[in-house]
């Protein structure tokens, strides 16, 4: 079956520079919605940088300038009409480390509703429950909603940020080595939980393992020194890579 459906992220000739510091060079790519895209790549290649680029996020830094397109859902998200805050709300990101905020966990899920004008408490009450369930949580906390989120457990602190983000209602979840802090357990359940979001979300993971690049991604993209070498079907990327730097990344000769 061919699949003949639009990108939800395009990347055109993307340049981007810190100072005088070329870190991504000409990248293209075509993200589809309701797939696991990975990113890898060696320290230093690229991949946090251009996550960030996805909503925008490299905007807080001074020195960073950027050439070429990038479009969600066929909007260009460099130009002057988009709202950065709505953005960034539509195209989210969770963190290496864990970063609940200081308060119970009911008062971190309701925050972002909260801000964008959401009162009632019935209404909140559902976003919360509904947001802990898909980040698989609900089980765990339920009977402690009113008890600090830094209470958690760094696995659980995590799918508690995954939660906080979901409720916001982004389409797109940029994740930056989610699992990278957390022990097997905690990583295996973030891995399971990607497979259950891509039902509703388009997700892009930047991985420094290779193991978890192959479990839970559809797309990968392999990132050397700014530039982006290869990118295509997961499957594909660790059986045939068609480029030699990517099978001497992907067979551990580097990196
Ligand atoms: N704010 C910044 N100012 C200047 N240079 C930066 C900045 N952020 C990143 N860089 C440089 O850009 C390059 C790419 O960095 P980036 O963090 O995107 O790489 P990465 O592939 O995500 O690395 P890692 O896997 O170690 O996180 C690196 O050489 C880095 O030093």
């Amino acid at each position: 079956m061919t699949e003949n459906v639009q990108p939800k992220i395009k990347v055109r000739d993307l340049n981007l520079y810190y100072g005088e510091f070329h870190a991504l060079k000409n990248i293209n790519m075509d993200i589809q919605a309701n797939k696991v895209t990975a990113l890898i790549g060696p320290s230093g290649c690229g991949k946090s940088t251009f996550l960030r680029t996805l909503n925008r996020m490299n905007d807080l830094i001074d020195s960073c300038r950027i050439t070429g397109k990038v479009t969600v859902d066929g909007q260009d998200i460099f130009s002057p009409e988009v709202d950065v805050v709505n953005l960034r709300k539509k195209v989210g990101m969770v963190f290496q480390r864990p970063n609940p905020f200081p308060m119970s966990i009911y008062d971190n899920i309701a925050y972002g509703p909260r801000i964008h004008g959401i009162k009632e408490k019935r209404k909140l009450d559902e976003i919360v429950e509904k947001s802990l369930r898909a980040a698989a949580l609900w089980e765990e906390v339920h009977d402690r909603l009113k008890k600090p989120a830094l209470g958690l457990s760094g696995g659980q602190q995590q799918r508690l940020c995954i939660a906080r983000l979901l409720a916001v209602e982004p389409e797109i979840l940029l994740m930056d080595e989610p699992s990278s802090a957390l022990d097997p357990i905690s990583t295996l359940k973030i891995e399971e939980l990607m497979g259950e979001l891509k039902e509703n979300y388009t997700i892009v993971i930047v991985t420094h393992n290779m193991q978890q690049a192959a479990r839970v991604s559809d797309f990968t993209a392999f990132f050397l020194t700014g530039d982006m070498v290869e990118f295509g079907e997961t499957e594909t990327i660790f059986t045939k890579p068609s480029d030699k730097r990517t099978e001497d990344y992907i067979t551990g000769r580097f990196g």
